[in-house]
């Protein structure tokens, strides 16, 4: 008989940390906790320079959350751990703070259609120290720091571009306070190429006020433009990897899932950890039909690659959309 790999020990220890997360933190849902926890993954991950130090994807963010919340970068993370910090202080015996960030990473894309599935390994070591200040990429840096922060730690150009297209699946609390949970693209609950589309159309309107540090303007009600997606978009490094990714959703899961994999796998040897990759659900599948939202057109779109231009799409029908708020995760009262 063919021999079946046999689950390794820390892998059937997760399950059930795997299993509360999935029913009672996410509920089947690709909303605000599955966004937040996606976010928390880079937050983490990205702690940690060739210069200053800083330990990576070992879960100093929460271990150390008293001095990495403090971090600007870091604003709206108090919601996100006080989300899921109930879910790591019941299992802590069980799953290091390290494991318990990519863990619920992975698990948080389980619910939004169209995402890849994306490994997990277990073993992290509890971190030593916080991470550094200052090393969390900012809307507001210019694109020379995105891409000299991110290639400090091994990632290029086109690595960048996959792994914002969590921006997705994403929203802003923080960036203009006034309106909490303005997402990024028309559609923050399903993984489509939207967000890549619609950060290229002219920018016309602020959700809500303006003069936000780190936002620029936006195309379609009710979404929110960060500054930094915008210039990614238009940067002849990165314009044309946006611009493959705007029309091809199968190439952008595919692009994320090892970009991600490898962010969960800052400051830590593989070789030292176990693959757990069973934990993780396969994501619902989507068929996704790239086009502009409704009134917006091809020549709404400002051409950034110098190589090839934006291929022509259909235009949603109906009226110009608004789009809802996130409704936001509540740690105590789900049903008000
Ligand atoms: C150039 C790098 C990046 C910048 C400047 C950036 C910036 C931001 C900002 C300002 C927010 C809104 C925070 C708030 O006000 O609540 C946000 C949200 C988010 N980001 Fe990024 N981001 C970057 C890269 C990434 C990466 C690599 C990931 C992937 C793992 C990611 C995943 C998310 C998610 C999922 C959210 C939504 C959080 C929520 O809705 O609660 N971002 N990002
Ligand atoms: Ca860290
Ligand atoms: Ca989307």
């Amino acid at each position: 008989a063919p021999s079946k790999r046999q689950t390794p020990a820390i892998c059937s220890t997760l399950a059930p940390v795997a299993q509360d997360l999935l029913e009672n933190l996410f509920g089947g849902e690709c909303g605000d906790s599955a966004h937040g926890a996606l976010r928390l993954i880079f937050h983490d991950a990205i702690g940690i320079s060739p210069v200053v130090g800083g330990g990576g994807a070992d879960g100093s963010i929460i271990t150390f959350n008293e001095t990495e919340l403090a971090f600007e970068a870091n604003d709206g993370l108090d919601d996100v751990l006080a989300d899921l910090g109930p879910f790591f202080l019941k299992h802590q015996a069980v799953i290091s703070s390290g494991d318990f960030v990519q863990l619920a990473g992975a698990l948080s894309l389980a619910a939004c259609p169209g995402a890849p599935k994306v490994q997990f390994v277990a073993g992290r070591p509890p971190p030593l120290a916080p991470s550094p200040n200052f090393l969390v990429p900012e809307p507001f840096n210019t694109t020379d720091q995105i891409l000299e922060r991110f290639a400090s730690v091994g990632f290029a150009p086109p690595e960048i571009i996959a792994l914002l297209s969590s921006h997705s699946i994403a929203g802003a609390d923080t960036v203009d306070p006034t309106i909490p949970g303005t997402p990024f693209d028309t559609t923050p609950s399903v993984y489509d190429t939207n967000i890549f589309i619609d950060v290229l159309l002219k920018g016309t309107l602020f959700p809500g006020t303006s003069g936000n540090q780190g936002e620029v303007e936006t195309a379609v009600n009710g979404t929110l433009r960060l500054q930094s997606d915008f210039e990614l978009a238009r940067d002849p490094r990165t314009a044309c990897t946006w611009q493959e990714f705007a029309t091809n959703q199968p190439l952008m899961a595919s692009q994320f899932a090892p970009a991600v994999f490898k962010l969960s796998l800052l400051g830590q040897n593989i070789n030292d950890l176990t693959d757990c990759s069973e934990l993780i659900p396969q994501p619902p599948a989507l068929k996704d039909v790239p086009e502009f939202p409704p009134g917006q057109f091809l020549s709404d779109i400002q051409d950034s690659c110098p190589t090839a231009r934006f291929p022509d799409l259909p235009t949603q029908p109906g009226p110009p959309l608004d789009v809802a708020p996130i409704p936001q995760a509540d740690s105590d009262d789900e049903d008000s």
